[in-house]
């Protein structure tokens, strides 16, 4: 679990409108290029905080660009259904996108990341080792949140804060009990943001250490000032440390116009616990081998720590990967009893799990019958 038992797309991407009862857990879409599988991935990945798998802008998602797009889809949890929705609301801000739980509002304080755990890959993240650090926090922040869904608050928080204060330096850098004000909450919540991802990436290495797949076993590491000092020092002291470590910089800080200490500036490093072989200097096929075991890893750790699957939208898995590690993938994923939706050109490389998925071909946005 969770089982998606009907997702409906209206003016979605090259969507005009679907609706689609998965009758099996695994899916794979086939379909030439532009068909849309990526489009449906990603309407699903919009169940998750943040912008989905493309991270676009609210105006690419509807069809030719129109606002009108929805996304709806119906889950079964653990022992309940629940009906999600997501779309453009119209405030006095300008237009952001709003969920639905069961046709109402969220309740306040609740996200939809506190019912559902959405995990994704794509082609693009096959460079994540070898590209730049805000992708890999970005990736990393997101994993962390799918197994302690209050991480996105937290980073919300801290952003918030930042954000003000580095206006605040440039505006009104005598304010100084304002800008103390805000570097204690920027504190608060940097030191919770750094523990959540040390934690999750100490929990990854071991579970990923366990195991048993044709996936390279990974160590995870944080490299930022304040990963160190939390392994080191209590999460108070660390508070103190790096709030005054703030105040220092504060003249440095507004000549550069951004906060140049924080969790906003780490980035996280990925090894073959074997080898030590650092994922950025592996190949291709091995940075994608690294990727996956990365995230059946997650997927582990999600069910230990929220005690349910994740959804897996796994966009050209078998992209790069060997005979050998493309069989292991296979044959392992039925395991996970969820709902997961993998997607390929051709259907000949998912033969292994051709009697317990369901094939379906896409065209211009429609399912081929
Ligand atoms: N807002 C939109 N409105 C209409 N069509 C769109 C919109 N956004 C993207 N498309 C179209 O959707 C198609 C891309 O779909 P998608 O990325 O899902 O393809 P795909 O099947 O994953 O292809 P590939 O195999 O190349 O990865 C493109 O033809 C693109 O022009």
């Amino acid at each position: 679990m969770p089982r998606l038992l009907k997702l409906t797309l209206t003016l979605f991407r090259n969507y005009r409108h679907l609706t689609w009862q998965p009758e099996n857990a695994l899916t794979v879409l086939t379909g030439e290029n532009g068909s849309g599988k990526t489009n449906l991935l990603e309407s699903l990945s919009l169940f998750a905080p943040g912008r989905g798998l493309r991270r676009a802008s609210l105006s690419q998602l509807g069809h030719n660009e129109t606002s009108g797009w929805g996304v709806a889809a119906r889950f079964q949890l653990n022992d309940e259904i629940i009906d999600l929705g997501t779309a453009i609301s119209e405030t006095s801000r300008g237009q952001r996108r709003n969920f639905l739980l069961n046709g109402k509002p969220f309740p306040k304080k609740e996200g939809v990341e506190d019912l559902l755990s959405v995990i994704w890959i794509t082609p693009q993240m096959d460079r994540l080792f070898s590209e730049n650090a805000s992708g890999r926090r970005r990736f990393f922040d997101r994993l962390v949140m799918t197994v302690l869904p209050g991480h996105a608050r937290e980073l919300a928080a801290y952003e918030r804060a930042m954000t003000q204060r580095n206006k605040l330096l440039l505006t009104r850098p005598t304010e100084t009990s304002w800008l103390s004000g805000l570097e204690s909450t920027m504190a608060r919540h940097g030191v919770a943001i750094s523990a959540a991802r040390n934690e999750i990436a100490y929990y990854l290495s071991s579970f990923a250490q366990t195991h048993k797949s044709a996936f390279p076993a990974s160590h995870v590491t944080f490299d930022c000032d304040l990963s160190e000092q939390i392994q080191k020092k209590p999460a108070l002291t660390v508070e103190d440390w790096f709030k005054e470590k703030l105040n220092l910089s504060r003249s440095e800080d507004r000549q550069r116009s951004r906060t140049s200490i924080g969790p906003h500036r780490s980035d996280f490093m990925l090894s073959d616990w074997k080898t030590g072989l650092p994922a950025h200097t592996a190949s291709t096929g091995q940075q994608k081998a690294m990727l996956l075991g990365l995230t059946l890893a997650q997927t582990a750790l999600v069910r230990e720590y929220r005690k349910a699957s994740p959804l897996l939208l796994l966009d050209e898995p078998l992209v790069h990967l060997d005979r050998y590690k493309r069989e292991a993938l296979l044959e392992y994923l039925p395991s996970l009893q969820t709902t997961i939706l993998l997607t390929g050109t051709d259907s000949a490389p998912f033969e292994k799990i051709s009697d317990m998925a369901r094939f379906i071909t896409l065209k211009n946005g429609s399912f081929q019958v």
